[in-house]
This record gives C-alpha cells, structure tokens and sequence, in this order.
C-alpha cells in the first residue's frame, strides 16, 4: 500500500494540474495494489477544505483513467522505451486518458501535466514532456495500437474477457463495454419517512431530474454529491443501486418474521428489508469497521436490528440455534458486475481469485443452510456476472441439497441482471428449503 507523503501540489486547487498531481497518487497506488475508494476516501479526509469541483476532478480523472487502463499502457508501449517511476507511469496514462478524452485541449492537459512533474519530481519533467509531445505527434497510431491487443481493445484483461465471453455468449461485448461506461445514481425511498411522490418532488424542486424504475428505483439523471440530496441526512432516503433493490423485494420478508442479513456491510439491503418489514433482524458482519457503516446507516433511517461482527461460517461464534425465517446470503464476489465503480479491482484481481471465491461463498451457503427453518427461504445474491459464482455455484449446491428446491424468479430459475443505463450487474437465486 502506497503510504508515503507526497508534497502538496502548489498549482492552485481548481487547475487542472492539481487535479491530474492528486489523481496520479491515486493511479500509482492502484498499480501498487492499493484499493482505489479507501484511497480516495482517505485523501478526501485529508483536504476538507477541497471545493466539490476538484473532488470531482480528481475522483473522474483517476476513475476513467483506471477504467481505460489497458488501453493508455497499450500506447505507451509504443512511446516508453524503459519502465519509468510508477507515479510518472501514473501521470502518463492520466494525460494519455484525457487526451483521449479531450483531444481539443491538448496544449493545456500536456503544460499541466508538465507542470504537475515540475512539483513532484522536478527531475522528469523532460521525460512527461517528451512522451506526451511524441504522442501527440503519434496520435493516428493510436487507435491502431488499440485495435491489436485485447486487453486495450476491451479495457479488461484477457482472462476477465475469456470469462465473460464464457458466462455470457450472446452478450459478452455489450457486458465488457457497459464495465467501461459511468454508472447511474439511484434512490431509494425509506417509506417510515417519506413517499415515493413526496421525494420525485423534493428532488424536482433542487432541480433533481429522476426517472422512475418497476420496482421504485430513482435513477438520476445526472450523478451529484450526496450531501446536494434533499432529504438524505433526515433519512427520507438512500442511495442505492436500483439493481441492488431488487434484494429485499424477493427476499419478501414478513412482519414479525426471524431474518438473517449474513454479509450485511454497508447495510444497504438491511435497511430496505427493514423498510419493508417489521422483521426480527440479525445483521452479521466479518469486518467491524465495515460494521460500523451498518450501525450508522440504520440510525440515519431511524431502524433497528441486532448487530455482531461474526464470520457467518463460524456458527458457533454467533448462532443461538433458533431457525431463521428468511436469510438473506449477499456473499463476497469478484465485484465484477460492479466494476465500473471499481475499475481497480479488474487491473488487481487474478483469474486464480474466482475460485478461492467460490470456494469461500460454498462454506457460507453451507453454513447459513443449517440456519435455516425448514420451509424457509434463502436468497442467495452476488454483484458478480461470471458464472462459477452464480448459476454454476447455485447448481452445485441443489446437487449437494436434496432438500433445497429452487423457486421461480419471474419465471425463470434465477435472475442476472447485466450492467447497463439503468443499474448494475447482479445475481440472484431463491433457495426453499423443503419441510
Ligand atoms: C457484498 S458485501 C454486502 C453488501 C451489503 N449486503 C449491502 O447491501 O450493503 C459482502 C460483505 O460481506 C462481508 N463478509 C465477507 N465474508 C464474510 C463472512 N464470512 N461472514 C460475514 N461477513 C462476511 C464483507 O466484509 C462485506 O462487507
């Protein structure tokens, strides 16, 4: 993890130049290993006194930079003839991507970046100058250079592009270019406090254009800070991935019914179970700061369940024997239906990584099984679209469960939604346990 103080940029906070310095902490860490949100959640810690534009900058910069990874390193390839430092790698691929991006900028986005080597590594500034002038020479070889590898043609890597083409035949280059596209906001109203029409209002009022999704979902039509949301802070409402909000739905949990939330952190489905339910809720977290996220989420929405920070496999350490009702299984994955928000993860995770997986989320449904009343329900969910830890992990649990009976989602054994303009990439499948 890349922990060391760099000097504090002197370009004034809302250039560009500052936005690309900060940003390049961010990619050199990702290509260090670093886990790109706690990063970015840590340097917005540091510097309270940013405006939301260069938080803004700063999180676009990294995240599309990062998003498009495979294809900036496929072009510097072409321009680098020895591995430079990791943060002028960084920088590099950060003036590439808005190169890309903003072609008509080009004098400016290759002074700043120039000027932000000037501060941090005075010493290089010839070596920025002279790729990034070089490359705008070289810019019709661009797409060229992209074209012939398929890590850059994607923006994955191959083994990520071989799983997807494998999970999903028919979809796979429509799934890999939804992982490259922003991802919408969406809502959820917390009806304890508010109605569904009293919030469209609110949110039309600050000038808040919503659509309306078939289960109450609100996508924005333009992603903005949380803090701009009316209503957020009094608990009228949280954000959440309208894909997410499909969770609690089939779930179906009852008044009065015993629920399990056994991966529950940040607590995003545990509050709509709760939304919906009068329910006698367990939470269950593995990490207690992600458990505090639980904590403080329940009490901005005004609800109440019961909280420990256990491994759900350990039943020992957390189970007092009586049978749940309901047990919602929202296990660890790969994130990769997810990625979009987390382009990092697809640049640091490994193929070898699906199977240990797996492997972890097969413990967790056999553990939480034996929770379970008969007659009671599991939903099992994953943010994943490969299908070792979907279908294929559902399929080979019902081998091994004489006593597990897959219930119908809209008709079908299951349901994957995929990446797309209104949500992001979910698995779910509903598991009775018979009588
Ligand atoms: C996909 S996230 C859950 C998201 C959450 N349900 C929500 O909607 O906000 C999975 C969570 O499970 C936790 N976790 C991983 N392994 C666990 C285990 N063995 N027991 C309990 N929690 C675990 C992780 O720390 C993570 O917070």
């Amino acid at each position: 993890m890349r922990s060391a103080p760099r000097p504090a940029p002197e370009q004034p906070i809302d250039s560009l130049g500052y936005a690309l310095a900060r940003a390049t902490e961010l990619v050199a860490g990702v290509i260090d290993g670093a886990n790109l949100t706690e990063a970015f959640e840590r340097m917005q810690a540091e510097h309270p006194e940013w405006p939301e534009g260069t938080r803004g900058a700063v999180r676009d910069l990294a995240w599309s930079t990062l998003r498009d990874y495979g294809r900036g390193d496929a072009i510097l390839a072409h321009l680098l003839h020895s591995p430079p430092p990791v943060e002028i790698r960084a920088l590099l691929l950060l003036a590439l991507q808005r190169l890309m991006q903003r072609p008509e900028q080009a004098h400016t986005v290759v002074d700043q970046a120039v000027g932000a080597t000037a501060v941090a590594m005075p010493g290089l500034r010839n070596l920025v100058n002279g790729v990034l002038r070089n490359a705008l020479r070289r810019q019709p070889e661009w797409q060229g250079w992209i074209e012939s590898e398929a890590q850059a043609r994607h923006a994955f890597p191959a083994w990520w592009v071989e799983r997807v083409r494998r999970s999903h035949p028919q979809a796979w280059q429509e799934l890999l270019a939804a992982g490259n596209t922003r991802p919408p906001m969406a809502l959820r109203v917390n009806p304890c406090r508010a109605t569904l029409p009293e919030v469209e209002a609110a949110l039309a009022d600050a000038g808040l254009e919503c659509r309306r999704l078939d289960n109450d979902a609100l996508v924005l039509a333009r992603p903005l800070a949380v803090a701009r949301l009316p209503g957020h802070a009094e608990g009228r409402l949280s954000v959440q991935d309208a894909g997410a909000q499909w969770a609690a739905r089939l779930l179906g949990a009852q008044d009065g019914e015993r629920v399990l939330d056994a991966c529950s952190a940040p607590g995003g489905k545990t509050a709509h179970i709760l939304e919906r339910a009068d329910a006698d809720l367990l939470a269950l977290e593995l990490d207690p700061v992600r458990a505090g996220r639980v904590e403080r989420n329940l009490a901005r929405l005004g609800l109440r369940a019961e909280l420990k920070v256990a491994d759900c496999r350990r039943l020992a350490a957390w189970w007092d024997g009586r049978p749940f009702d309901r047990i919602l299984a929202d296990v660890p994955c790969s994130a990769s239906g997810v990625v979009r928000r987390h382009p990092d993860i697809k640049w640091l995770r490994r193929d070898a990584d699906i199977a240990n997986f797996a492997a972890q989320q097969a413990e967790i449904l056999e553990a939480l099984w034996r929770t379970l009343a008969p007659g009671g329900t599991m939903l099992y969910v994953t943010c994943s679209v490969f299908d070792e830890e979907n279908a294929g992990q559902v399929a080979r649990f019902c081998l091994r469960h004489a006593d597990a009976e897959r219930l119908p989602i809209r008709g079908n054994p299951d349901l994957q939604l995929l990446p797309c303009a209104d949500h992001d990439g979910f698995y779910y499948a509903l598991l009775r346990k018979r009588p």
